[in-house]
């Protein structure tokens, strides 16, 4: 990778309520695909010469431009198999949803020719709408979850890839037959991704017990011991729709709460990723913080399937991580940027019924996409931020009227007006309100430019 120099505005977020925004920044990449270096105010100097970098490549936007570059976006929970269905879930609720919709779309997944052109769309896309790191759940076929994991490989994603485990209550002809096959078939994977990315540097094998409902006591106790022999995280839904609760209740009638049937299986710790959690008591989010595991919050999700609504500042008070995720295709859209919005509209929603204190802003919304996300997954130290030895993992953010000769957008302007006088938090907001994936010009993981828009080149 050749060393670059990238200069811009520069944006990430200092706390869970502050931005840092630098107007007139640089930063140097090396060519481990590594922040080497950050300078904060380039205004009118020349280019310093740091020893070693007298030929490194620069990288700097057009005057007409407002870049925003720095934002490292994590999707913590996003079912790929399901993007052929990202939009499409009528009236149903999630139990009817899974029967109707998701099972039927899942099984097909066996043709290997299928997998691979929706795989190829869905890292393709979500590339585009600057997601760099990806907490993606397969189907239970491991050719075609290791192919998944091929794709972000070669694409240049980061991501965690999970072979879903679901041994009871799904249809005969989509399910895993034993406790012993689901483990195995889950081997196989993690074997796959150790072949091709041995010290996981991109890509990571997750577990995936699809949910309590879907599996057998014996499957979650193996999936745990497996958790605690390979110390791989582990992924899964919790407490997202209230019928689904009550089955809980009747399928694991000794245990003290939904919490407690993965706690009480050697699922719940500081590396596993519980997708939703819309109705979980006090004394569940208690055990959760405790064993330091970790909340995937899909509000457009959680408001199409009509789960309910995620108590998120709740959560946050109670010293819970938080991270969004889109979770494709409960969700609708794999964009982080519509979840941000769809965040602050379900905190609204709670604002109406338990007071104002409840509102998410903007700069939390873009809290929990980047730095959330990113302590979700346990790559705090990585990613999240442009910190001095922390992975050049961006995204170029173009807003308002840009110069075609400048950034080559063929006229296709993105949405979001900007006259000239806003301020960057203004610009901020009018991003995330009224921006999409034609703001995004350019993505990078690991320094690799992963994604371009047409005719645009650094
Ligand atoms: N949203 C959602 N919830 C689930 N619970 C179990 N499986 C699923 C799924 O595929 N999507
Ligand atoms: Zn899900």
């Amino acid at each position: 990778m050749e060393k670059t120099i990238y200069i811009a505005p520069f944006i990430h977020c200092e706390s869970l309520t502050e931005l840092d925004v630098c107007p007139n920044g640089m930063i140097g990449v090396g060519a481990d695909g590594k922040i080497a270096f950050v300078r904060r105010d380039m205004k009118g100097r020349q280019l310093p010469v740091e020893e070693g970098w007298e030929e490194a490549k620069v990288v700097s936007v057009g005057e007409n431009c407002f870049f925003f570059p720095g934002f490292w976006v994590v999707d913590t929970h996003i079912h790929a198999s399901q993007y052929p269905n990202a939009g499409v879930f009528g009236k149903s609720t999630l139990l009817d949803w899974l029967n109707t919709y998701t099972f039927p779309l899942e099984s097909s997944f066996k043709d290997l020719d299928k997998a691979a052109r929706i795989y190829n769309r869905v890292v393709a896309r979500t590339l585009s709408h600057g997601t760099t790191t990806a907490c993606y759940y397969a189907t239970v076929h491991v050719p075609a979850t290791n192919l998944l994991a091929d794709i972000c490989h070669s694409r240049g994603q980061r991501a965690f890839v999970g072979r879903v485990c679901m041994d009871r209550l799904s249809p005969e002809w989509y399910r895993d037959e034993s406790t012993e096959s689901a483990v195995n078939d889950t081997k196989a994977s993690i074997d796959h991704i150790k072949q091709i990315d041995p010290e996981y540097e991109l890509i990571t094998p997750i577990i995936t017990p699809r949910f309590a409902p879907s599996c057998t006591d014996a499957t979650l106790t193996a999936l745990g011991k497996l958790h605690h022999e390979t110390d791989l995280p582990v992924q899964t839904h919790i407490s997202e729709n209230k019928s689904e609760c009550q089955l809980v209740k009747e399928l694991f009638p000794h245990s003290a709460s939904y919490t407690d049937v993965y706690d009480s299986t050697g699922l719940l710790t500081s590396k596993t990723i519980l997708a939703h959690a819309v109705h979980l008591s006090r004394d569940e989010r208690k055990l959760i913080r405790e064993r330091k595991a970790k909340i995937s919050h899909c509000p457009a999700s959680n408001t199409a399937l009509t789960s309910g609504t995620a108590k998120v500042r709740t959560m946050l008070n109670e010293g819970l991580t938080v991270g969004l995720g889109t979770d494709v295709s409960g969700g609708y859209t794999p964009s982080l940027l519509a979840q941000c919005r769809e965040a602050i509209f379900v905190s609204r929603h709670v604002a109406m019924d338990h007071g104002d204190d409840a509102k998410l802003s903007v700069e939390e919304a873009l809290y929990l996409a980047t730095r959330g996300g990113a302590e979700v997954v346990g790559l705090q130290d990585r990613i999240g931020g442009f910190e001095v030895g922390k992975d050049w993992d961006a995204q170029m953010v173009s807003l308002g009227p840009v110069v075609p000769e400048t950034v080559g957008l063929d006229g296709r302007e993105g949405l979001v007006e900007v006259f000239g006088g806003e301020g960057w938090e203004e610009k901020i907001a009018k991003w995330v309100y009224t921006g999409d994936d034609r703001n995004t010009v350019a993505v990078w993981v690991k320094g690799r430019l992963v994604h371009c828009r047409e005719g645009w080149r650094p």
